[in-house]
């Protein structure tokens, strides 16, 4: 059983980042003083814990489909393969993406099972997926989307209220109903010892594509570079919380006043380097035709817009474009040197300067 696994502690002498852990139950039941301090982390940083989100029995439940999924023979997984046009959805084996400029491949496997597919099934939205998907779609994996769509939505209406958006703008964005890339990934990456050596990054420095991210791991190696700074702070895993972050649509839609923070994965540190490290996230991504551009109708975020003239915060892309662009780039099938990988994987990172000079200001 994957789930009984003991790991080494994370441990105790690397230098952290200090996330705010925020409360999910005081931001439900409307507390001012919480929602104040999301709104802060949400701002200055763009990562933080969410203590009480109720969803640990369904985490722990999709752990386990996730490792039944990657213990298939790899023969079987590669009938889902994602393939090279920017699709997230499906099945990444390990090497099908690049992990830095020079086009290093990576040596993480994931599966990505979409929102839309997750309940249309056993209909065929995006694509079908391997057998344990089925057998676990009404059980855990539906079970557990549903509460991670109400943790992002429920933290969306909340930096809604701060932005001064007219009630239910950010909610009218991301209809679960509707067509969108929202998604269920569970990343596995193999230990040190195998096939990672200390200085290969498992997932390359990325911003996330879309607005709110739900993760779940359970060792070491996500890092984070705080704001302003070159140097590279674990986020220590925390037993029963999850590592929220906000995604380039956001930033986008809000003309920088909230925050998409780099972010990187590398091997687990110490003695959790010998274990596979797998980690699960919901990505709440905006409608497949949201276009992408400052919501002005929150008095903020038109004077973030009208401060600073020379941005050209309107993309002219729609939500799905944007993930599709920055996804096809990672593939190692369509990788073309050093410049066109930095052109086409970019985020918002170039941005995180202009959000951290407005949000100094607010
Ligand atoms: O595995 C992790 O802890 C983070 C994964 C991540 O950043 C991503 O998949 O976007
Ligand atoms: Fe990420």
């Amino acid at each position: 059983m994957p789930g009984l696994i003991i790991h080494p502690p994370f441990p105790e002498d690397l230098p952290t980042a200090p996330l705010l852990i925020i409360d999910y139950e005081l931001l439900k039941i409307g507390d001012e003083a919480e929602k104040e301090r999301l709104w802060k982390a949400a701002t200055e940083l763009g990562f933080w814990y969410l203590k009480n989100h109720g969803s640990e029995n369904e985490v722990s439940d999709m752990f386990d489909v996730g490792t039944e999924i990657v213990r298939l023979p790899l023969e079987e997984k590669a009938k889902f393969e994602q393939g090279p046009d920017g699709t997230v959805a499906g099945y990444k084996s390990p090497g099908a993406n690049v992990i830095d400029e020079t086009g290093t491949r990576d040596v993480k496997e994931y599966i990505v099972i979409m929102k839309d597919d997750i309940f249309a099934w056993p209909d065929v939205i995006h694509r079908s997926y391997p057998e344990p998907v089925n057998v676990h779609m009404e059980s855990i994996i539906r079970p557990f989307s549903q509460k991670a769509i109400e943790v992002n939505l429920t933290i969306l209406s909340v930096l809604n209220e701060k932005l001064a958006l007219p009630e239910g703008t950010l909610a009218e964005f991301h209809r679960p109903q509707i067509q969108s890339q929202d998604a269920v990934k569970f990343i596995n990456a193999p230990p040190l010892v195998r096939a990672v050596s200390e200085e290969s990054v498992i997932t390359a420095a990325h911003t996330d594509y879309g607005s709110m991210s739900f993760l779940h791991n359970r060792l070491g190696g996500l890092q984070i570079q705080m704001p302003g700074a070159e140097n590279w702070l674990y986020v220590k895993p925390i037993p029963g919380h999850a590592i929220c972050n906000i995604g380039d649509a956001l930033v986008i839609m809000t003309a920088g006043l909230l925050r998409s923070n780099i972010h990187r994965v590398i091997p687990p540190p110490g003695e959790q380097s010998k274990y596979e490290r797998q980690s699960l996230v919901y990505f709440t991504r905006p409608e497949d035709t949201t276009i992408l551009r400052p919501l002005v109708s929150s008095p903020a975020i038109a004077a973030a817009v009208s401060n600073n003239p020379e941005k050209d915060w309107d993309k002219g892309v729609t939500s799905q474009e944007w993930i599709a662009r920055r996804a096809s780039a990672r593939k190692a099938t369509n990788y073309q040197g050093v410049e066109a990988w930095k052109k086409y994987t970019a985020g918002t990172e170039d941005e995180a300067a202009l959000a951290r000079e407005l949000t100094s200001l607010a």
